[in-house]
């Protein structure tokens, strides 16, 4: 890749086409999203892990292009629900789910459980609970339709799951997730410093020297 050149990822959620933007356009590379191709097929997201979600949209929407394409599949493990949300994070709340009836039905979720649990103890200042330990996974997948081969990378970000919304950044979960280290919400983060430590962030850096070293060999 030069710069000036044009990467295409294949996702419909504007949060994502934000932060890959912003990574892509700190190396002079353009990113294009599912949004500026009227007629591109719908991907079902079938697959049980999210590396397998990630290869089905880049090789899905790669054919259809006959280009290579960059796929993101993430989402939320919470530890109090066994991994849920998991692979299901964008459906969880159900047909029509949007950022804020997922979000509620997490904490909805969690609130009902956690006096019992002793993880579930802790208040932030603003009196906030502290709900459960959770992570946030990132499995990317690069797909060239010329060479049939992907390229590939996870990240992961651990936090916990607090019961009141903060921040207006981000997208998603991210006012739900409290980064004990950094003493902030996910969502109180600007684009630049979630890059630096989130799962998409830390996949993509990964991604990046796989790049590399197979443009290299
Ligand atoms: O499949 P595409 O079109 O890429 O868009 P999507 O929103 O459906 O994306 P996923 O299938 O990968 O589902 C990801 C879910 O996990 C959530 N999620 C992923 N990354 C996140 C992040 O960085 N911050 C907050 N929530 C995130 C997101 O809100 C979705 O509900
Ligand atoms: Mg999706």
């Amino acid at each position: 890749m030069r710069q000036g050149d044009t990467i295409v990822v294949a996702t419909k959620n504007a949060g994502k086409v934000r932060e890959f933007a912003h990574a892509f356009g700190k190396l002079g590379l353009q990113v294009v999203s599912m949004f500026d191709y009227p007629n591109l097929p719908d991907v079902e997201e079938d697959g049980l892990t999210f590396a397998e979600n990630a290869r089905k949209k880049a090789k899905t929407i790669a054919d259809a292009l006959g280009q290579p394409v960059l796929a993101d599949d993430s989402g939320l493990e919470v530890a109090a629900l066994d991994g849920a949300p998991g692979v299901y994070s964008a459906r969880y709340s159900g047909a029509g789910a949007t950022d804020e009836r997922n979000n509620a039905k997490l904490v909805e979720a969690l609130s009902a459980a956690a006096d019992k649990r002793p993880d579930a103890k802790d208040t932030l200042a603003d009196g906030a609970r502290l709900l459960s330990d959770a992570r946030f996974v990132c499995a990317l997948a690069l797909y060239d339709p010329a060479s049939g081969k992907y390229t590939e990378a996870e990240g992961y970000v651990a936090g916990r799951i607090i019961d009141k919304p903060r921040g207006s950044g981000g997208f998603g979960y991210d006012p739900l997730f409290w980064l004990p280290q950094y003493g902030r919400a996910m969502a109180e983060l600007t684009t630049e410093e979630k890059q630096a430590i989130s799962h998409r962030g830390g996949a993509l850096q990964q991604l990046l020297g796989r790049m590399e070293l197979a443009s290299n060999g």
